[in-house]
């Protein structure tokens, strides 16, 4: 019999499914830490919310645990990586909250235009004041959604029936998924310029860290309000308490902080009662989104636990281990060139992968080699985390097309991978070989090279004219910045020309707008100036 433990709060019915399903069940979701740490070696599947920490030093004692399954959408408190390395599965149940945390954005945008938790708070205070407490509609206004996927897009659609005007800013969506909801997707400071109302719905990533801070407060109308119930570290806490003091913009709802808990120590927004809201992270808070989480999570560990795959898996799941070994150089050169990829195509918004196998690559299955390729391009967009189990059914949630081909290689090298990208900007590719001494660039946008990837690098793709190495070197050379080795390749004099440079030093942006300065001065069309960091 699997003994299961549930570490924190959640509905009676997910415990129920456990039970019926013969798992000797503990549920302890006031366990302290020396307890937790002293019994979680007895458990081989665990269930859990936000508040248990699942750290290094839990999933090193926790010997027989076989399965994590978190009862909602964000697991920041789970190290996955450790349980990833200890072959522990881990899951989430992204959907099984999703309606509630749109639900709870609309009561929050309603009770900031509305005044209605301070006109509730005053009355509680025997104070009756009408003209105070006037509230503006939100019929005719502009709500600016940030992040318009399963809660973004689900606010759009009841805001609209509110006779909003939406639009939204999503880099990574297809634009199809954006027009068959009527939004139209604008530039991220447009959106911010434009709004009344900014409701903040990315995943918590590098990216969107306090992607609303002290310039984009700056940018919006004095009477916009925002609403943030994704993730407390999208907000720079203290610009936002900065533009409320200054009166730059109008009011904010939060229902994610920061530091949870929230108290008057840790948090400046608590100065604001009139024009900050805040709700103690209650997004997924609901009898019905509790219910959801809960059955899904019970009934995917009891899956998992029956040796099935989870629905929603966020680490690696146990492969054939003699099929990785022989598969793992080409695995490794083809997340190289994914990992090069995503940073060379920077923003744009990818319409296809392509891969094609060329050469003794193709003695070996070619699925985990595609897997790793589209994880490594997606990787730094999502917050799900993407792995080999879900990344073909993340790039097909996203409209991305995954193609894979093979061809009989009769060159000289041994293999050869060839990776192309399709973006909304235009198309990439690179092809790179695996050598006894290490990976090999070999082809970069159809022009021959010979580099290795690693280090730092600047790209350039431009019209070949004279007098542009000279201009570049002599730029870095009065930056400072050694080049370690260049190549340049072209495909007629004055036709397309790509240069790539391994550099010892982080150009500053200054730099580069320099070295573009010189290259719009030489008239070289330059389609694409990007500094990598492998
Ligand atoms: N408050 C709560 O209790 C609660 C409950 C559920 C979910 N959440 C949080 O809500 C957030 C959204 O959840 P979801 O289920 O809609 O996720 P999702 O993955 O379906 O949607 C996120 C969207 O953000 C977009 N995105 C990523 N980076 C971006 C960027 N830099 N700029 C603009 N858009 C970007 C993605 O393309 C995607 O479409 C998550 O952070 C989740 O943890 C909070
Ligand atoms: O990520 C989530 O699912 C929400 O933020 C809710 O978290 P909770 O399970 O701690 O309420």
């Amino acid at each position: 019999m699997y003994k299961v433990l549930v570490s924190d709060n959640i509905s009676q019915k997910g415990i129920d499914i456990l039970e019926e399903a013969g798992m000797d069940v503990d549920f302890k979701p006031e366990q302290s830490r020396d307890d937790f740490l002293e019994n979680i070696a007895d458990y081989d599947g665990i269930i859990v919310r936000s508040m248990t920490q699942l750290d290094k030093e839990v999933l090193a004692k926790a010997k027989s645990l076989k399965v994590i399954g978190r009862a909602g959408t964000g697991y920041d408190n789970i190290d996955l990586d450790q349980a990833t390395k200890r072959g522990i599965f881990v899951f989430n149940t992204p959907t099984g909250n999703t309606i509630s945390a749109v639900e709870h954005t609309l009561g929050l945008m309603l009770a900031l235009a509305r005044n209605i938790p301070q006109a509730n708070q005053a009355l509680h205070n025997d104070i009756w004041d009408r003209k105070k407490y006037q509230g503006v509609e939100i019929k005719g206004k502009t709500l600016g959604i940030i992040g318009l996927g399963r809660i973004g897009s689900r606010v759009a659609k009841r805001a609209q029936s509110f006779g909003m005007n939406v639009i939204a800013n999503d880099p990574y969506l297809a634009p199809e998924k954006a027009e068959n909801i009527n939004v139209p997707l604008k530039s991220f400071e447009e959106v911010i310029k434009e709004s009344d109302y900014v409701s903040l719905h990315t995943p918590l990533t590098d990216e969107t860290y306090h992607i609303l801070s002290h310039k984009e407060f700056a940018m919006m109308d004095q009477n916009t309000r925002v609403i943030n119930c994704a993730r407390g570290q999208n907000i720079d806490t203290a610009a936002l308490a900065k533009a409320i003091e200054e009166n730059k913009i109008a009011g904010a709802a939060i229902d994610v902080h920061e530091e949870e808990p929230v108290k008057a120590s840790n948090n400046p927004l608590l100065k604001y009662p009139d024009q900050v809201i805040m709700t103690c992270h209650l997004g997924g808070t609901t009898t019905e989104a509790m219910d959801n989480v809960a059955i899904m999570a019970a009934e995917e560990v009891v899956s998992v636990l029956k040796n099935n795959l989870p629905e929603s898996p966020l680490n690696i799941p146990a492969m054939d281990p003699q099929e990785f070994i022989k598969a793992k150089p080409y695995i490794n050169l083809v997340t190289k060139l994914g990992n090069f990829m995503a940073k060379w195509k920077g923003h744009h918004r990818i319409k296809s992968i392509e891969v094609e196998y060329a050469g003794e690559v193709n003695n070996y299955s070619h699925k985990p080699m595609t897997l790793s390729l589209v994880k490594s391009v997606l990787e730094p967009i999502l917050d799900d985390r993407i792995n080999l189990v879900n990344a073909m059914h993340i790039a097909e949630e996203r409209g991305i097309n995954v193609k894979e081909s093979q061809t009989q290689h009769k060159g000289e090298l041994n293999n050869i991978i060839t990776v192309r990208l399709n973006t909304n900007k235009g198309k990439y590719s690179l092809a790179g070989t695996y050598l006894p001494i290490g990976f090999r660039v070999i082809e970069i946008n159809g022009l021959r090279v010979d580099l290795d990837l690693s280090g730092e690098f600047i790209i350039v793709t431009y019209q070949d004219r004279p007098g542009v190495i000279g201009k570049i070197g002599t730029t870095l050379g009065e930056e400072n910045i050694n080049i370690a080795n260049m190549q340049v390749g072209r495909q007629t004099a004055g036709g397309e020309a790509v240069m790539l440079m391994q550099i010892d030093s982080k150009p500053s942006s200054e730099t580069m707008g320099k070295i573009k300065d010189h290259l719009d001065a030489l008239n070289t069309n330059v389609k694409d100036l990007s500094y990598i960091a492998m």
